[in-house]
C-alpha cells in the first residue's frame, strides 16, 4: 500500500482559538477517503492547509511520500483540487472555461478538454453558457477543471453542498466512476453522513477540530457489530463528550 497523502500532527489555531489540532491521518492509493464532520469541525481548514491556501502552525503534509513543503509545486502537480464552490465564468461556455483553466498546463493536449467534458457528462452541453447550467452541472465543470491535468489525488471540499438529490446522485456516481476507471484517489469532505456511507471506502471523523476516529466503512456497516454510519457517528460523539466530562 502507498500513502498518497499523510498528515502528521497538523495544527492550526485561529486568533479566536478555533481551528484544528493534531490531525494525523493517511490516505492510501485507491481510497475514497471521507473526511466527515459537522459544520465548523475544521474540514475546510485542513483542506486549505494541504493545498497551500492556509499555513499550519505545526505539523507536516506529505504527498506521495515527500514532504509537501520541500517542493510544493511539484507535489501539487499530481493533485486536483476543488475547494468550496466551483468558480466559473457564467458568460462563457463550459468549453471556454476549461480552455482558460488549461492555460495553467501548457503541455496539455487540446483533446484533453473534450475528454474531461465527456468524463463528467457535460459533452452535450459544452457550448452552452455556464449561466444556463444547473448547480450540479457547475460542480461537475469544477471537477472537470480539477482533473484536466490527470491528477492522481483529487481533493474535494463538500462536493455535493447545495445540490438537489439528482445533482448529489450524479456527483456521487461521477466520483465512483473516476475512482474506478481513472484510478483517482479521493480525499473529500462532507457533513452528510449517508452520502459518505454510499461513497467512501474509509472515513475519518472530525469533531471540534480533532480527528476522533478512523475506520473502513465496510467494517462499520457490515462488520461484527453492523450499524449505520449515522449511529456510529453518534456513538463516537457520545464517547467523546463522556471523555470531555471526565477530563
Ligand atoms: N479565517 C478564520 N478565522 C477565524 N476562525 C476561522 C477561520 N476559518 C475558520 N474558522 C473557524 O474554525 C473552525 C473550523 O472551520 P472550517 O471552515 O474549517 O470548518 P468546516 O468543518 O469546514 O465547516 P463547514 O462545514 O461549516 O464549512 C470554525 O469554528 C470556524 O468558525
Amino acid at each position: 500500500m502507498e500513502a498518497v497523502l499523510e498528515l502528521n500532527g497538523l495544527t492550526k489555531i485561529y486568533a479566536n482559538r478555533r481551528g484544528v489540532e493534531n490531525i494525523t491521518l493517511q490516505v492510501q492509493r485507491g481510497d475514497i477517503y471521507g473526511f466527515f464532520g459537522p459544520n465548523g469541525a475544521g474540514k475546510t481548514t485542513v483542506m486549505k492547509i494541504i493545498t497551500g491556501l492556509c499555513r499550519a502552525d505545526r505539523g507536516q503534509v506529505r504527498l506521495f511520500g515527500q514532504d509537501a513543503a520541500a517542493d510544493f509545486v511539484k507535489a501539487m502537480s499530481r493533485v486536483g483540487v476543488l475547494i468550496e464552490t466551483a468558480d466559473a465564468y457564467d458568460y462563457m461556455s463550459g468549453y471556454k472555461n476549461l480552455e482558460l483553466a488549461a492555460r495553467f498546463y501548457p503541455q496539455l493536449p487540446r483533446k484533453r478538454i473534450d475528454e474531461v467534458l465527456e468524463l463528467v457528462g457535460l459533452a452535450a452541453f459544452k457550448h452552452e453558457k455556464v449561466s444556463q447550467y444547473s448547480l450540479g452541472m457547475k460542480q461537475r465543470l469544477g471537477v472537470a477543471a480539477a482533473i484536466l491535468s490527470e491528477p492522481e489525488l483529487l481533493i474535494l471540499d463538500e462536493p455535493t453542498n447545495g445540490l438537489d438529490i439528482e445533482g448529489m446522485v450524479e456527483m456521487r456516481e461521477l466520483i465512483a466512476r473516476l475512482a474506478r476507471e481513472q484510478h483517482i484517489t479521493f480525499f473529500l469532505s462532507s457533513h452528510l453522513i449517508t452520502e459518505m456511507e454510499q461513497l467512501c471506502s474509509r472515513i475519518g471523523i472530525l469533531y471540534n477540530g480533532r480527528l476522533i476516529r478512523e475506520d473502513f466503512v465496510a467494517d462499520i456497516v457490515r462488520g461484527a457489530n453492523p450499524t449505520t454510519l449515522e449511529n456510529y457517528f453518534m456513538e463516537q460523539v457520545r464517547e467523546e463528550r463522556r471523555a470531555e466530562v471526565h477530563a
